[in-house]
């Protein structure tokens, strides 16, 4: 099963009495984009915490369950030793150490990957982000929104990671910049890294992933090929925003016949 795939299987996880996680099994295979969807609050980011153990800095636990890479576990290993076995994490919320330059959050990334790979590393960042070639020596912090992210992503792929760990990477940026950041995924993916892609921007998600799982309120309650979910109607109606269009047309024709109320509430469905 999964070769050297990422595997998530029974896990749960609390933070004190708060169950965030239950039961939740999932499979990353090599050289896949899988993709977990789920509104706020379902257990998205606590899910790639507990893979890149970094849990414990929100006071968080892993309750049941385990998490390995190929015959590795991961579960019990420190962050850092999580990073050496190969994955890396890109937090939600673009979080650059923005009082140092590019270069230097660059350079923290590969703390825990092997030196050899350093130069080899850096020369793919700044292929695949020239600007963050161009912007070497600036401060992080006054780089733009998406620039930020592009160093996020960066900085976890120094590591040169087998599995990329994304939340959110879409989170906050113009609909032609997210566009960009979804076309790095795939290109990074191209290169051989596995992603496990965590995101409220479903749309996006499923054009990017092969494999996708629904999370709510902590538990699995849809997985299956991506393409199947993003023809499924609980997936569109929820997750894609889009309605019903016989529905609509019926409310609207309605709405003309009782005065013209409904056509504003038929916007705000699904
Ligand atoms: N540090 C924490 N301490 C206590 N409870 C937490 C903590 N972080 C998250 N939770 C709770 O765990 C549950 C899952 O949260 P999580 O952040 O994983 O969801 P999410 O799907 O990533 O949502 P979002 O997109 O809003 O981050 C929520 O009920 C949340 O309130």
């Amino acid at each position: 099963m999964g070769g050297s795939g990422l595997v998530v299987r029974d896990l749960s996880v609390g933070y004190g009495p708060v169950r965030a996680v239950r039961r939740v099994s999932l499979e990353v295979p090599e050289g896949a984009v899988v993709t977990v969807l789920g509104s706020n609050g379902a257990g998205k980011s606590t899910l790639l915490r507990a893979v890149s153990r970094t849990l414990s800095f929100h006071g968080g636990a892993i309750t049941e369950g385990s998490v390995s890479l190929g015959d590795r576990r991961l579960d019990g290993l420190a962050p850092d030793r999580v990073v050496a076995a190969g994955v890396s994490q890109v937090p939600e919320g673009r979080r650059v150490f923005a009082r140092m330059t590019v270069a230097d959050n660059l350079r923290a990334g590969a703390l825990g990957a092997a030196r050899s790979g350093r130069a080899a590393a850096l020369a793919r960042v700044h292929e695949l982000f020239p600007v963050l070639a161009e912007r070497s020596g600036q401060r992080a912090g006054l780089l733009s929104g998406g620039e930020q992210q592009m160093l996020a992503v960066a900085r976890a792929l120094m590591a040169a990671p087998k599995v990329l760990l994304l939340d959110e990477p879409s989170l906050g940026l113009a609909p032609l910049m997210a566009q960009r950041i979804a076309d790095t995924v795939r290109e990074i993916n191209a290169q051989g890294t596995s992603v496990l892609l965590v995101e409220q921007n479903a749309a996006l998600a499923l054009r990017l992933a092969t494999r996708a799982y629904v999370l709510e309120v902590g538990e699995v309650t849809l997985s299956g090929p991506a393409d199947e979910l993003a023809a499924s109607d609980e997936v569109r109606r929820r997750y894609l925003g889009v309605v019903d269009e016989d529905a609509v047309a019926e409310a609207d024709a309605d709405a003309e016949r009782a005065g013209g109320v409904r056509r504003t509430l038929t916007r705000w469905r699904g």
